[in-house]
């Protein structure tokens, strides 16, 4: 194994610490959430990720741009354990290392993901969706009819508040708009309290209005949480007013402000001029 910044950082028991982490318990102390580097992913001998190198961190809100087919899919799959890398190294905090982990155990480290399509529950209200989301017993009936305690109840109301439909509580989701089912998702998300949210084109289908909510809702999220955004519409980028990684052909092609890639002439030459 080479040097790099994960090297001889224990994940307990340090001389000195107030806290001990104890084991899978998300280290932070670098104030790095998400550390990949030289991830490669062949399809046929396609390479997909092409030694992809991408640092977030704790609490930021960064969005992945470029054009069809440079790896953001497949960059996420490899995030949440749904493809295995052929090479490199994909961390969650300082130890836990992804490449070592499946699906369900990402998840419960809190790597949360919203694919493109709402997967919500259309014949329940807004607030069973919450309270379906939250419980760890995913029978629903079973989930239904437990009492909630007084802290579950004010969790969802919280979330409602923050997602902006509390007055739509009592409706069945099947009814919401498309902005709508899409906000209930990720609040659906936020009620597993994930640490790193990983969001695919959160705002395709919606209107301005919906994608300046959807930007003030990932705003008012970062810090707390850390969000990763792939997403196509710029306006909504600029909105998020992050850090921006382009990806070109399985690599980082460019990172900065969306000004500074913007001008870049690499990236107006392999997708924004195009
Ligand atoms: N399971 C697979 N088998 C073969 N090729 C794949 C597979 N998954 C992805 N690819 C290929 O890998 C490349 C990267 O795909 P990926 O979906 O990650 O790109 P993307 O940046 O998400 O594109 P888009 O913006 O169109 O969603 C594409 O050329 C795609 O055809």
């Amino acid at each position: 194994m080479s040097t790099t910044m994960h090297d001889g950082i224990a994940s307990s028991g340090r001389a000195g610490d107030s806290h001990v982490l104890r084991p899978g318990e998300l280290d932070l102390s670098h104030k790095v959430i998400l550390y990949l580097e030289d991830i490669s992913v062949s399809f046929d001998g396609f390479k997909a990720l092409n030694n992809l190198s991408l640092t977030i961190d704790a609490g930021e809100l960064r969005a992945i741009i470029g054009p069809n087919g440079a790896g953001k899919t497949t960059m996420m799959d490899v995030i949440t354990g749904k493809t295995r890398p052929d090479s490199g190294k994909a961390f969650f905090g300082q130890t836990l290392d992804l490449t070592r982990m499946n699906e369900p155990e990402i998840a419960h480290a809190g790597i949360g993901r919203k694919f493109q399509k709402p997967t919500i529950f259309e014949n329940h209200s807004v607030f069973e969706n919450l309270e379906l989301a939250m419980k760890t017993d995913k029978r629903v009936w079973k989930s239904l009819f437990a009492q909630l305690s007084g802290e579950e109840r004010d969790r969802v109301s919280d979330t409602l508040k923050r997602i902006r439909l509390q007055t739509e509580a009592d409706r069945p989701a099947g009814l919401l708009s498309h902005g709508q089912k899409q906000w209930l998702e990720i609040g659906m998300l936020l009620m597993q309290e994930p640490r790193l949210l990983l969001l695919d084109e959160p705002v395709a289908g919606m209107t301005d209005e919906e994608t300046e909510r959807t930007a003030e809702l990932f705003v008012s999220l970062a810090g707390q949480h850390s969000l990763v955004v792939v997403e196509h519409d710029m306006s909504f980028v600029e909105a998020l007013g992050g850090q921006v990684t382009v990806l070109h052909e399985g690599s980082v092609l460019a990172e900065g402000s969306l000004a500074k890639v913007q001008a870049d002439p690499r990236v107006i030459e392999v997708y924004l001029g195009r």
